[in-house]
Parts: structure tokens; sequence; C-alpha cells
């Protein structure tokens, strides 16, 4: 058996790296680190944007281990949280061995793709290309592509995929287990994910919330899981704050006689369950903190720079 304590796997032949996953909005970063890792990782829903911080999933592949770093959609920044997640995303590429970029495949490199392009001159990474949603477009089309995104940047390799299907995925596994460098582990064998469990429950709930609430409630949603205790008997008890900015999306988010919390907190807790194989007891409560969006502090705990 492996010692899946030790982190080092001093074992020969190991090899290891960062892998960061770049890409417009929607480009499906989060549905291929969970294609790609095999497991739930990085929350995923239609919105844009609902990736805020660095998350990291590991995979393991022949002898070496992937380390992904998944970032917020580099997008033209507008708000000041929209300028936060740009800012580590490109942070996020630059730590990386190797930059992947994500481009759907079926929008083709307009808009926040070409700028993603334009900047991605200045990195000085390896990249590959990985054209996505290959499902929903035509062979032709995507030679056009790959021969227009490889006349303005070098990619050392264009691989077409799906991340929703698994469709050319395992062509990518094998490309990064070799093109990674010799060394040791950074991860035991059996961690998938390097964000605190408290946090990656904060995710949950408030993918939930997305789901549930589509257009009614903006980007002005955070969740922060305030206390987890584990019970005797191997349940555990976990309670979250949700923070509205305004009173009016206080009373959306409890919806009628609170049905509409109450249908989140059941979403939350059956996918807790099922990650955390134990029982698991949510509570949620929603309070107003004006301004959450300006406050540097907010930053810090999603993992973000704070922008002056
Ligand atoms: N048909 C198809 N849909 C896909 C594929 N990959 C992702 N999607 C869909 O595209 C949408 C966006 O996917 P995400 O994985 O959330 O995209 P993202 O790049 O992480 O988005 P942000 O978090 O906003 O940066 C979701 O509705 C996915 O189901 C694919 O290969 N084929």
């Amino acid at each position: 058996m492996t010692d899946t304590a030790n982190p080092a796997h001093a074992a020969d032949n190991t090899r290891s790296g960062f892998v960061a996953l770049i890409g417009a909005p929607n480009a499906g970063k989060s549905t291929l680190l969970n294609q790609l890792v095999g497991a739930k990782v990085s929350i995923v829903t239609h919105k844009v944007q609902t990736t805020r911080s660095i998350i990291r999933g590991v995979a393991i592949h022949d002898r070496t281990q992937i380390v992904f770093v998944d970032t917020p959609g580099i997008f033209r920044p507008r708000r000041r949280l929209d300028r936060a997640m740009v800012t580590t995303a490109w942070g996020g590429a630059r730590d990386a061995d190797i930059v992947a970029l994500l481009v759907d495949a079926e929008r083709g490199i307009l808009g926040d793709a070409e700028t993603i392009i334009a900047n991605l001159a200045q990195i000085r990474q390896p990249k590959i290309l990985l054209l996505n949603k290959i499902d929903r477009i035509k062979r032709e089309k995507l030679l056009v592509l790959a021969a227009e995104a490889n006349a303005r940047v070098p990619f050392e390799r264009t691989f077409m995929i799906s991340a929703l299907t698994g469709d050319g995925c395992e062509d990518v596994m094998n490309y990064l287990a070799e093109a990674l460098p010799e060394g040791p582990w950074y991860y035991p064998e059996d961690q998938i994910s390097d964000l605190p469990m408290r946090q990656l429950a904060a995710e949950i709930t408030r993918e939930k919330i997305y789901l549930r609430l589509h257009q009614e409630l903006p980007y002005s949603a955070h969740v922060e899981t305030e206390k987890w205790e584990e019970r005797k008997g191997g349940s555990v008890r976990i309670e979250q704050v949700i923070y509205v900015e305004r009173e009016g999306q206080k009373k959306i988010v409890l919806g009628h006689k609170g049905a509409t919390i109450r249908a989140i907190g059941q979403a939350a807790r059956e996918e807790l369950c099922h990650l955390l194989e134990q029982k698991v007891h949510l509570f949620l409560f929603v309070k107003v903190r004006e301004n959450w969006s300006d406050d540097p502090e907010r930053y810090r705990e999603m993992g973000l720079e704070f922008p002056g």
C-alpha cells in the first residue's frame, strides 16, 4: 500500500506540476476540471463568473501528479470585484508550469477570448490550446479555429475536447503527464482539492443560490461557513451565513414563508451529504451586510487580491 500521509512520494520517476486553466467566462473551465479530476471540486453553473477564487483539483495520471488551477474567467473588468478576479487569474497563470487556454469553440475567438489571446503572448510558460464543446460544432469549423489561434500564439499542442462528455480528455491527460517536470508529488495521493472543506461547503450553497434565483439576485450574495462541528454518531453540524447587500435581497433569498431558503438548504445539504459521506445538519442564516464588495477582508477570505 502507498503511504498517503507522505506527500513527498520520493519514489523514482514521479512527475508533478501546476497547470493553469484560463479562458473566457463560460468556456467550461470548471466542467473540465471536474471531468479531469473526476470529482466535483469546482462549482459549475450556467451563469458566468461564478468562480471567484483559484481552486485546485489534483489528478494522478500514470506517475504524474497534475495540479489544476481553475482561474476565474478572464474578462474585461468593470467593478472592483471583477478587477480582483482578473488579477488573481493572471497571477495563477504566471505561477503555473503549463498554461492551458480553454476556448468555447462554438463561440470562437471573439470578445474576451480575443483579449486573453492577445495577453497570452506576455506569458512565457509553455501553452496549450483546448478547443472545447466539440459535441456542439462541426470538425471543419474546428480546424479553421485551431489555425486561427495558432497563428496568433505559438501553442505547443492543440486539443479538441468536450469537457462535458469527456471526449478528447484522455489525450490531454496523457500529454500533461509527459510534459510536466520530474519531481516529487505536491499532495497526498488521496487529496483531490486543497480548498478547505468549509470554503467548499460555502461554494456549494452559493451554487444552489444561483441555480435557484437566476436573475433575481445579482452577484451580490456571499456565503461563509461559520461553524463546523463533528457530532457523536458521525454526523456534522454546519452553520452558514448568506450575506446580501440589501434588505430586499434578503427577502428574495428567504422567499415566501421561508420556502426559497429551505429549498436552497435542502439542495446544498444533499450535495454535502454525498460529498462528505456523512449525515449533514445544515443551518442557513441570511444577513444584510452593506457594501461587502468594498471590504478588503472579504477579498482576503476568498483568496483574492484587493484592488485599491
Ligand atoms: N455542450 C457542452 N457544454 C459544455 C461543455 N463544457 C462546458 N459546458 C457548459 O458550459 C457552461 C459553462 O461551464 P463552466 O464549467 O461553468 O464554465 P467556466 O469557464 O468555469 O465559467 P466561469 O466560472 O464563469 O469562469 C455550463 O453550462 C456547462 O455545462 C462541453 O464540452 N459541451
